[in-house]
């Protein structure tokens, strides 16, 4: 898998980009504390990873940064200044998102899907214009999303439609979209989930080269801890809302409060954890009615093998 074709810096990107950071964020849905003081940074270029049990508050996070949820406390800033995101400014603030699943337009092919994310960047009005000037900026979008996409490996589809394509190949489809905003801050959504082994690995590769080769920071939210542990520079554990242990993936994975939170007792190992069925609300809500923080009512640990090794997730 190829390196992403562009080293140039966001269009409409602030100046001077010191990273994402959020510092005592708190999130409340009704009675149920979602984040409680939550600070983290994503230096730039750097790959930081959100991990934790389900219901711990990860996508939450992400959902602040994007401006889905308004906390109640804290702040962000980005670049050193305030950040008060809002979903349709994101990619002017130089920040792109990939979606749990896939999240490809239906309707338009490969290209035209990939090219959507360059509009954001370069905004959609002069596309709407049937000038000359619009028709070779359009010329240049899909040269560009046809790159974007063989640098991926997956130019030959540019001109299909994704529910033609195996799911792994709209995965990667899904992150050229990202990658075509040319984001100094790339936030990945468990990208992994639905991905075999190989192509898991594969993937692993091409998220240690993104800061490299699209010059970007990356803030992963995903529960294959395999993956987690290969390509982050540093791991944000969060359980019940709060942080509880923040470093390298060697710090992490021998962190004791980590321990308790994934495995009861045992430390986290790469491949050690066997599959663990979602099983929904089977978790006490974060800071809920019930007080809270407490590593009581755990499910028991899944039985070992099968599909899904190196997924831990305690539910
Ligand atoms: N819109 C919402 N309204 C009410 N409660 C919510 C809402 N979004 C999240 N929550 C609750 O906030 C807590 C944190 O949820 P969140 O989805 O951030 O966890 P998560 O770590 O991403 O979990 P998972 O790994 O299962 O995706 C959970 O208890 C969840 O039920």
């Amino acid at each position: 898998m190829g390196a992403p074709p562009h080293n140039a810096p966001p269009h409409n990107a602030p100046p001077s980009h010191q990273g994402l950071e959020l510092a005592g964020v708190g999130v409340r849905f009704g009675g149920l504390t979602a984040l409680d003081d939550v600070s983290l940074t994503v230096p730039p270029r750097r790959i930081v990873g959100v991990i934790g049990p389900n219901g711990a508050g990860k996508t939450t996070v992400f959902n602040v940064i994007c401006g889905f949820v308004v906390p109640h406390t804290g702040t962000l800033t980005l670049g050193g200044r305030p950040l008060r995101p809002a979903p349709h400014r994101l990619s002017r603030a130089g920040i792109a998102r990939t979606l749990q699943g896939v999240g490809l337009f239906a309707g338009l092919t490969l290209a035209e899907n990939v090219m959507t994310g360059a509009r954001a960047r370069s905004g959609f009005v002069s596309s709407l214009l049937a000038t000359p000037r619009a028709a070779r900026d359009e010329r240049r979008l899909r040269t560009e999303a046809v790159a974007l996409l063989d640098s991926l490996d997956i130019a030959r589809y540019a001109d299909a439609l994704p529910a033609t394509l195996p799911y792994a190949i709209q995965k990667k489809a899904g992150l050229a979209r990202a990658l075509a905003a040319r984001p100094h801050l790339l936030l990945l959504d468990e990208p992994a989930g639905g991905l075999g082994a190989e192509e898991i690995d594969e993937l692993a590769a091409l998220i240690r080269d993104l800061p490299a080769s699209a010059g970007t920071a990356v803030l992963l939210v995903e529960h294959h801890m395999d993956l987690v542990m290969s390509v982050c520079d540093e791991i944000v554990v969060l359980d019940f809302g709060r942080v509880v242990a923040t470093g390298t993936p060697d710090q992490v994975r021998g962190d004791p409060a980590v321990a308790a939170a994934y495995l009861g007792t045992e430390a986290i190992a790469p491949g050690d954890a066997g599959p663990v069925p979602d099983s929904g609300d089977a978790r006490p809500p974060a800071g809920g009615p019930t007080g809270g923080a407490t590593t009581a009512g755990r499910p028991p640990d899944p039985p070992p093998g099968g599909p899904g090794d190196g997924v831990v997730a305690l539910r």
